[in-house]
């Protein structure tokens, strides 16, 4: 007989791929399809899911490109026998920050689709603007420093919408939308984020703008709950903002909401359920999140094209060096980010640096991770030995805010001292740990005022995660996982969510799951609590936290500031901007 039970979808449109995943309520993955941009587009000349224009520091995608993808991932996952009329609710979640121009014709055009034809093929008129802002853009450093002194300086911008201003934050790119391209910010009816872009495809219509992906745009006030009128102000070039308010039109509350049903385009071409609910669709951060009952302490580490390390807390803590987004479901949470842009891309090229390859393995990743952790934590062989440190940006990064380069030095612990004299490194293969250990040491430098002591803590044990779970791409590598215990420590380890690369577009399917079959009042983690088999779901890849090497990692900790001091001191001097911070002895 034809199996009937419900089937939920989550999708996941990232910097390199749109990936679709379906669950059953048991929250078993039934079907998953992928569609890559590099490998499998077609008309769009894009590198690693991008186009770039490095005069102007911009990093965009092509909207089109996107529409690709929708038809093919659905093509896909049908010629895998999915039945898309068992599908009860879709939700998704899209790189954060991205904005999609929509023109005056395309609400309509959304709505009056020809099932016949491909989204691509009939949506080419519905944007006023054909490329979205990629997270990965740098050209808004006028338009933040203007965000970060609007509400008095960057401390006070953080406290009321979670972050500073960043150069891939919606508002300042919206500013200068609106500047670089007058005309078509005149002709635009909407804006979405890449979230509710792909919400709005499969609803027929505009989609709201998520409560959490809201967060990502330096012009949602957490703690009130609506727009910050000056911010709002800023952006839109007049005091009126009516005009920008309705281009981005209202956000609801509730994370597990229905937008309503799925367009009749899905169900006449495709066969869904008319009944089909569509679920808020929220950031990619926010929602990989959602692929497990987070508990307290818990951190994530999503080893994507970006790094980000991830927590939920109950505690409202902003600071410049950080983010906080509402949590996607659950109101009175909060999720606290970090983020690089400088994460799996950077390791790539340290990794294709190296050359020949092992014989006889096909695993590219071999020889890097032998040289990974073939030696001793950054190159000291004994405990006050000089240490090996280095910044690897092949593009600007966020945290420290600091232009592309690679930047190496030996940091003399006993006297804490910087050189940049690295003769003694043994250049390409001491990349391969540096590299990984300075991205780990970020994140426990970063992370330290959120994390905790167990409690009780018989041991005395240091404030760090309870559990880390590695997710995306890089999740695959035993290096970063065994590095990731060593630096960030994990009382009870470090786990991989043993779902693939697709813990994201999962986090989406389990909300859809949520959203539609939750009982009155049921929050996300007690319905997905419930359902959640750990033994199945996640897998030990390496040991925590161990007392020496968290020990060793602390004079890490302290290069690592002592480097990005330095690396922003030169910067400033070359800008003419330096005062006396008593950086730049070396
Ligand atoms: N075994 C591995 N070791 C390290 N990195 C890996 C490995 N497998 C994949 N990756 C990295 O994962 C990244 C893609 O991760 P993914 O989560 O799919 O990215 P995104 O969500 O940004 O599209 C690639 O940049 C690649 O370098
Ligand atoms: O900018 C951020 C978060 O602030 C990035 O994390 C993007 O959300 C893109 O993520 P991936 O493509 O690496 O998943």
């Amino acid at each position: 007989m034809a199996d009937s039970s419900p089937l939920y979808l989550g999708f996941d449109l990232s910097t390199q791929q749109l990936k679709g995943i379906a669950v059953t309520s048991d929250l078993k993955v039934s079907y998953e399809a992928v569609f890559d941009f590099d490998a499998d587009a077609s008309g769009f000349n894009i590198k690693k899911g991008v186009l770039t224009n490095e005069a102007e520091r911009e990093v965009y995608a092509p909207v089109a490109m996107w529409l690709q993808a929708i038809d093919t991932v659905l093509q896909r996952l049908k010629d895998k026998g999915i039945e898309f009329s068992r599908v009860m609710g879709i939700s998704g979640a899209g790189q954060q920050h991205g904005s999609v121009y929509w023109s005056q014709e395309g609400e309509h055009a959304l709505s009056n689709l020809n099932k016949d034809k491909t989204l691509e093929s009939q949506l080419d008129h519905a944007f006023s603007y054909p490329y979205s802002p990629n997270w990965q853009d740098a050209s808004t450093q006028e338009q933040c420093d203007l965000f970060d002194r609007h509400l008095g300086d960057e401390t006070q911008l953080a406290m009321n919408t979670g972050s500073k201003a960043h150069h891939r934050f919606t508002g300042p790119q919206i500013l200068r939308f609106r500047t670089k391209h007058p005309e078509e910010y005149r002709k635009t009816s909407r804006i979405s984020l890449v979230s509710s872009f792909l919400a709005s495809i499969f609803l027929g219509k505009i989609a709201p703008i998520d409560i959490s992906d809201v967060c990502g745009m330096n012009l949602w006030d957490i703690q009130a709950g609506t727009y910050n009128e000056k911010l709002l102000a800023l952006a839109a070039g007049t005091a009126d903002t009516n005009d920008l308010r309705s281009k981005l039109g209202n956000v609801p509350e509730d994370g597990g909401g229905s937008f309503g049903t799925v367009s009749p385009y899905f169900v006449h071409r495709f066969g869904f359920n008319s009944s089909c609910t569509i679920v808020p669709f929220t950031g990619d951060n926010p929602s990989t999140i959602l692929a497990l009952p987070l508990r307290p302490l818990d951190a994530m580490v999503s080893l994507g094209t970006s790094t980000t390390f991830l927590m939920s807390t109950p505690h409202y803590k902003p600071d410049p060096a950080v983010h906080f987004f509402n949590h996607p479901t659950t109101a009175g949470l909060y999720m606290f980010m970090l983020c690089y842009k400088n994460g799996g891309l950077a390791r790539e090229q340290v990794r294709d640096s190296l050359s020949p390859q092992l014989p006889g393995t096909s695993d590219p990743w071999s020889l890097f991770n032998n040289h990974a952790t073939g030696t001793l934590p950054m190159g000291a062989t004994s405990p006050n030995s000089p240490l090996r440190i280095a910044l690897y940006f092949p593009r600007p990064e966020i945290v420290p805010n600091v232009r592309a380069g690679t930047y190496r030095y030996i940091y003399d612990p006993e006297y804490k001292n910087l050189s940049s004299n690295t003769k003694t490194w043994n250049l390409p293969t001491d990349d391969c740990r540096a590299i990984v250990e300075s991205q780990l040491l970020s994140l426990r430098l970063r992370s330290r005022n959120i994390v905790a002591p167990p409690s009780p803590n018989p041991d005395n044990l240091p404030a760090q995660p309870r559990r880390i779970f590695l997710v995306g791409g890089g999740s695959q590598n035993p290096a970063i996982a065994k590095l990731a215990g060593e630096i960030l420590g994990g009382v009870e380890g470090v786990y991989r969510l043993d779902v693939g690369g697709n813990a994201c577009a999962l986090g989406s399917a389990y909300k859809a799951v949520w959203a539609v079959e939750r009982k009155s009042g049921e929050t996300f983690e007690e319905l997905i609590g419930e359902r959640w088999r750990e033994e199945e779901f996640v897998k030990k890849v390496a040991d925590g936290y161990q007392k020496e090497r968290y020990k060793v990692y602390e004079k890490g900790v302290e290069a690592l500031e002592k480097v990005e001091r330095e690396v922003l001191y030169k910067q400033a001097v070359d800008v003419g901007k330096a005062g006396t911070s008593g950086a730049g002895q070396v």
